[in-house]
């Protein structure tokens, strides 16, 4: 089982923002999902746990070791999968992982090879190796960038938003292959996107000006809401008026109609109740602690 604890950690950027605010988690195998706003400071704790930056104060242990003294630790083990890799080079998919394959020092030819290929059939892009990566697809590159991410055996894998841009199909492909890798190793999601966290992550936690506000499973975080949310459909004239009297964790156009959602305690006038779903604790996190 691999580890990583982070304990009380804060960054503040040169020009005095602070990206971090005291920062703890416990993370163990499996997928971690990471929720945050823009600006939440979901980037700036990824680079820092892969040793882009130093934080101010706290400590990142990684299977016993503190990575931040010794970050060559970490990077050994680490692969990285961010949103975007940019422009690719005029090479194809199998001699572009043999390059990466290369830089990350794995020595033997032999081993190489096998592992490539291994890869590539992983990631159903062995028919496409002789295809050079940038006449792939969205979704295509983003499995070529798992297979790169996975090249050395990585005990943890950090992904940044690593669904944009792809249609629900190849979303759907792709998350299923991330949740498959993270079955024996850490695989950290950093998303936007709820549904993704609700159906793959076991754990989860929810940052916000570079403080955490929750962290558990995402059935715990739906629990907590139970019983307390309420739906109506409203005219649009009247939300301004709903947002200064309740506390709306959702608000909806069904077939061009305003429907909003609210946390109560009590059954507000003329609200209908409703199960609570991850995006609305999402939002009462967000919004309303
Ligand atoms: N290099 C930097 N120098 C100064 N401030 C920065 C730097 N990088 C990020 N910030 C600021 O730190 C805060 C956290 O940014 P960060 O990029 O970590 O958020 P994020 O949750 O990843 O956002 P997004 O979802 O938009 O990528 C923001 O206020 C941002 O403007």
């Amino acid at each position: 089982m691999n580890r990583l604890c982070i304990d009380q950690l804060s960054l503040t950027y040169r020009n005095g923002i602070k990206a971090l605010n005291n920062i703890s988690l416990d993370i163990t195998n499996g997928m971690f999902g990471l929720l945050g706003p823009n600006g939440a400071g979901k980037s700036s704790l990824m680079k820092t746990i892969v040793g882009l930056q130093k934080p101010d104060s706290g400590t990142i242990i990684f299977n016993g070791v503190d990575v931040i003294r010794q970050p060559a630790f970490m990077r050994k083990q680490l692969g990285f999968l961010p949103q975007d890799f940019g422009v690719y080079p005029k090479t194809s998919a199998y001699d572009l992982l043999q390059h990466l394959a290369v830089l990350k020092g794995i020595d033997s030819a032999a081993v190489r090879k096998a592992q490539i290929l291994y890869l590539l059939e992983k990631v159903n892009l062995y028919h496409a190796k002789d295809k050079e990566v940038h006449t792939f697809s969205g979704g295509m590159k983003q499995r070529f960038g798992i297979a790169q991410t996975l090249l050395g055996n990585p005990r943890i894998v950090i992904a940044d938003e690593p669904t944009a841009g792809l249609d629900p199909e190849e979303r759907n492909r792709f998350n299923i292959l991330l949740s498959e890798i993270s079955e024996k190793i850490i695989v950290i999601l950093s998303t936007h996107i709820v549904e993704d966290v609700r159906n793959l992550c076991p754990q989860m936690a929810v940052i916000k000006e570079g403080a955490l506000q929750a962290a558990g499973s995402p059935a715990q975080m739906i629990n907590t809401l139970a019983g307390k949310v309420w739906t109506k459909q409203i005219h649009t004239s009247e939300l301004s008026s709903y947002e200064s009297s309740c506390k709306i964790i959702g608000r909806q156009l069904i077939a061009g109609a305003m429907h909003i959602t609210v946390f109560s305690g009590k059954q507000p006038q003329g609200f209908h109740p409703l199960t609570p779903t991850l995006e609305h604790a999402y939002f009462h996190t967000l919004y309303h602690q």
